[in-house]
């Protein structure tokens, strides 16, 4: 296994590691069990990590590995077999008032029928914000995403990586403590995902706001974050928590042409395919209900 230093050059925003903030996530003993029976099927295993306030952690794991599952569980969208995931100290039991999501398929997330600046708004209007508000509110995030010329446009009007502009342009407008991105970027082509990377880590660090960002992508993960989260095969355990030692500013030719990001990404690359070849770290053995352990391989 590539070794891979985790404690130097400490990027901007890294409380949580020096202990000095409380979670703003919080995910302990996460099970996720589908179905049950002869046909139920284990998507998640064990997952504990708490995320702190303000911090950009992306989640990489091979294919089927129980991402999107996590999500919808973070998300207040499914209930969890066993453990519990709490935002901002309070158990997540339904969609939480403090998070926004992005998915990956913007053009089913957008409403065709409204304008570029009704789809922004209309999540203000469901929390009732005031329309003087409603009005600063999608002004500013439009701005922020570069789109305010085409407020009056129907999505259908605007290419794919406008359209999730858009879409990150309504997360953000909502002000959310946390934003969940679900491989946001996977439909767009690469130039177009560049500038998509770039703009998440602008707003993150004009915002503040906390992100965490699925992708499979390793090297956005390693490009995107300030810690990666491998996760394994299903069912999911973590593999391993990889602090992304870069330096906080980022570019895309600059930093992916630098020494540390090839070790990184390296890095990364070798514990996904070790997950997909069926390694499991060793603290994964859980003990199921009847008392037996259950001794990852
Ligand atoms: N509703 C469901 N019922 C039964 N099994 C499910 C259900 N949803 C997901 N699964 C299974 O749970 C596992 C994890 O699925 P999930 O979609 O969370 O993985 P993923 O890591 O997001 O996958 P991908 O990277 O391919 O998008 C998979 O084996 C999947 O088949």
């Amino acid at each position: 296994m590539t070794s891979t230093p985790t404690s130097s050059a400490p990027n901007a925003a890294d409380p949580q590691r020096d202990g000095t903030a409380e979670p703003i996530l919080d995910v302990r003993g996460l099970r996720k069990i589908y179905g049950s029976g002869d046909g139920a099927v284990e998507a998640i295993r064990d997952l504990t990590f708490t995320i702190a306030p303000g911090e950009l952690t992306c989640i990489v794991g091979p294919s089927g590995a129980g991402k999107t599952t996590l999500l919808k569980c973070i998300a207040g969208l499914l209930d969890v077999t066993d453990g519990e995931i709490r935002l901002e100290g309070d158990l997540v039991t339904g969609p939480p008032k403090g998070m926004a999501i992005v998915f990956q398929e913007y053009g089913r997330s957008l409403f065709p029928w409204m304008t570029v600046w009704q789809n922004v708004e209309l999540p203000l209007k469901e929390k009732k914000v005031p329309a003087a508000e409603r009005k600063r509110l999608v002004t500013e995030a439009l701005e922020a995403v570069g789109l305010a010329d085409v407020h009056g446009a129907h999505p259908w009007q605007l290419s794919g990586g406008m359209q999730q502009r858009v879409a990150i342009a309504r997360a953000v407008a909502y002000e959310p403590h946390i934003l969940i991105m679900d491989e946001p970027f996977a439909a767009v082509d690469a130039q177009t995902r560049a500038e998509l990377e770039d703009l998440v880590r602008e707003l993150w660090h004009r915002l503040g706001v906390t992100v965490l960002f699925v992708t499979h992508d390793i090297e956005e993960s390693v490009y995107l974050g300030q810690r990666v989260l491998v996760l394994s095969n299903r069912p999911t355990v973590i593999m391993e928590d990889v602090r992304i030692d870069l330096p906080d500013e980022r570019d895309q030719l600059s930093t992916r042409s630098t020494k540390r990001f090839a070790e990184l990404r390296a890095h990364v690359y070798e514990l996904i395919q070790q997950a997909k070849g069926g390694r499991r770290p060793e603290t994964t053995a859980r003990t199921d209900e009847a008392g037996r352990r259950d001794e990852a391989v």
